[in-house]
């Protein structure tokens, strides 16, 4: 059976990348980079001083030399003055080099009097000088496209003057719950319905990477409902199904998708949970067949049409790299196949520790919702004692409490 990291390599090579996008500077934080951005002139544009202080000549300072100021600097100074030579020039931070300084010497290393200043040293040549283009040349490549526009690089985006910025889409991702024991939430609930809970959960989790959820509801057990639903959601980027793909023979989704002219390029990994999942191409149209198990449906999410979603809006670096921890727990697993184990996470001097967050059962969502990261157990894994090193993915973010107020 295919293993899981050949199943995410096939997912990621048959997803297109979508189209871009001009939208504004302030709304393109968290979107990818469309287009190469190079450096539009200098960066900094001009010599500056990078402290509040004096600018001098170096070979004009000795300790105990009075230099006489000729002029001040403020930020925002024009460039163009210059200092004469065995005079000094009041500067602020950032304000442009005068022609003929080399050197700045910050407040706290001289001595002002009233129209003069001494220096307590000698400072070293070039000391507290930014130079021009020392950041960027004009013409360099300040952010290569697919690269995630974080707050760094709209800052630097907003340097250059950026007002519009060229992004890829977002990818608009129909949601298509199936099965005929399903009522939404909020809806009366009968005897033997259950809540279509994923749906909800995968649009939570579409949003968290920038991704736009389009809820078409649910798809009953029989041929007429799942042909319209799912011709519907075609016309979206992607579509994600959820249950109906195991052996029952109410499973109508692949049957629905193969009757529909998609092309089928697996079904089953060698993963638990998430085994049943399959992957269709519609045309330019990704499909991912998710099993029904809450659990399962969104680990197989996080593994595999997450990276491929990233990669259709464009993202260069897709893949969460494994970071190892070290088990405080003994694990025990079949050999023979690979497996998600839900974990807690805890981070001590600056190590991860990993525990498991309880029954690792596809049918139980609590230790799923106590989880901070998945460890990703190989198919040859058996019995893995305390101490053992194991590869984890974190999933959101770790983050310590506060301290306890005093
Ligand atoms: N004979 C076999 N039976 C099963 C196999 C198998 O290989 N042979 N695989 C098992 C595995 S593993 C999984 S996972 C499930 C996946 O089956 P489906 O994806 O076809 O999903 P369903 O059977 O329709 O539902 C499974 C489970 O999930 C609940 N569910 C379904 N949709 C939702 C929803 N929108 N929100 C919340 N919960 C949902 C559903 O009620 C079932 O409890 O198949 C095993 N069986
Ligand atoms: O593999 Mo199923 O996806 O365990 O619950």
């Amino acid at each position: 059976m295919l293993s899981f990291e050949d199943a995410r390599n096939l997912v990621l090579a048959h997803t297109p990348t979508l189209g871009t996008e001009r939208i504004a500077l302030f709304d393109a934080g968290g979107r990818v980079l469309a287009e190469d951005i190079h450096a539009l002139w200098d960066l900094p544009p001009w010599d500056n001083s990078a402290m509040d202080g004096y600018a001098v000549r170096a070979v004009d300072c000795a300790p105990g030399r009075a230099l006489p100021v000729s002029a001040y600097l403020p930020a925002g100074a024009t460039p163009g003055a210059t200092l004469a030579p065995g005079a000094a020039i009041k500067i602020m931070t950032g304000a442009p080099l005068p022609a003929g300084a080399d050197t700045i010497v910050p407040f706290e290393e001289l001595r002002e009097g009233e129209n003069e200043i001494w220096l307590r040293s000698a400072p070293k040549p070039g000391a507290h000088v930014r130079c021009r283009g020392e950041d960027l040349a004009r013409g360099a490549l300040a952010i290569a496209a697919g690269t995630l526009l974080r707050p760094a690089e709209i800052g630097l985006l907003a340097t250059f003057g950026k007002v519009l910025i060229p992004v890829f889409r977002r990818a608009r991702v129909a949601i298509l719950a199936t099965g005929d024991e399903l009522v939404e939430p909020g809806e009366p609930l009968a005897h033997g319905r259950i809540i279509n809970s994923n749906a909800a959960a995968l649009a939570a989790a579409l949003r968290e990477i920038g991704a736009e959820p389009l809820l078409l509801g649910i798809a009953r057990d029989n041929e007429e409902s799942h042909r319209r639903l799912i011709t519907e959601g075609l016309r979206a980027d992607a579509l994600i199904t959820s249950a109906g793909i195991s052996t029952g023979d109410r499973d109508l989704v692949r049957e629905t998708l193969l009757e529909l002219g998609a092309t089928e390029i697996f079904w089953k990994i060698d993963i638990k949970p998430g085994r049943p999942t399959a992957f269709f191409r519609a045309g330019a149209t990704p499909v991912f067949c998710l099993p029904g198990n809450p659990v399962a449906t969104l680990i197989t999410f996080e593994e595999l049409a997450k990276p491929a979603l990233l990669k259709m809006m464009g993202l260069h670096r897709v893949i969460a790299p494994f970071i190892k921890g070290t088990l405080l727990e003994e694990v025990r697993k079949k050999p023979g196949r690979g497996q998600f184990l839900r974990v807690a996470l805890e981070i001590r001097a600056g190590r991860i520790l990993v525990r498991t967050s309880g029954d690792q059962n596809t049918g139980i969502l609590r230790t799923l919702v106590g989880a901070s990261g998945l460890v990703y157990l190989p198919a040859d894994a058996a019995h893995l004692p305390v101490g053992s090193e194991v590869d984890v993915h974190v999933l959101g973010q770790l983050r310590e409490s506060p301290p306890e107020a005093p």
